[in-house]
C-alpha cells in the first residue's frame, strides 16, 4: 500500500475513533461526507466572490474611490439578516460572517489602492485615475 500523501484529506479521520460502537461511526461519517461536500462548495464560493470584489477593488483603486461602502454593508447586512431568518440561520452570526469577510475585502481594496498608487508613480502617471 502507497503512503498517503502528507497533505491529503483523510475523511475517517476522527478523535472518536474506537471509542464509539460502529453503527455510530457509521453514521457519523455519513453525515461528515456531507459536511465534506458543503465545505468544498463554501469554499469555491467565497473562491468565486473574492474574485468579484477583487474586480471592484481595481476599479475603485483606478478611479480613487474609497475602500469601504458603507451604506452599501448597511443594506447587504440587512437584507442577509432577512434571509438568515426565512432560513432558520441565526441573523446574528449571518452579520457577524458577512462582516468578517467584508473587512477582509476592504483590506484586499486598500493593499491594491496602495500597489496601483506606487505603479502610478513609478511610471510618472497622472494621479486622477482617468
Ligand atoms: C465589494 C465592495 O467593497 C466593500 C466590500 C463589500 C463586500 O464584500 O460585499 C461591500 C462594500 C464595500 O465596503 C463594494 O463596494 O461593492
Amino acid at each position: 500500500m502507497t503512503e498517503p500523501h502528507a497533505d491529503s484529506f483523510d475523511p475517517s479521520a476522527s478523535s472518536l475513533s474506537g471509542q464509539v460502537a460502529p453503527e455510530v461511526m457509521e453514521e457519523l461519517l455519513s453525515v461528515r461526507g456531507s459536511i465534506d461536500n458543503i465545505d468544498a462548495t463554501l469554499v469555491y464560493l467565497l473562491a468565486e466572490r473574492f474574485k468579484a470584489t477583487q474586480r471592484v477593488g481595481y476599479l475603485k483603486a483606478r478611479y480613487k474611490l474609497p475602500a469601504a461602502d458603507p451604506d452599501r454593508e448597511v443594506a447587504q447586512i440587512a437584507r442577509l439578516r432577512r434571509l438568515a431568518e426565512e432560513a432558520h440561520l441565526d441573523p446574528a452570526f449571518a452579520e457577524k460572517f458577512l462582516n468578517f469577510i467584508i473587512s477582509e475585502v476592504i483590506r484586499h481594496h486598500q493593499a491594491i489602492a496602495e500597489n496601483h498608487e506606487a505603479e502610478s508613480e513609478q511610471v510618472g502617471e497622472p494621479t486622477s485615475g482617468r
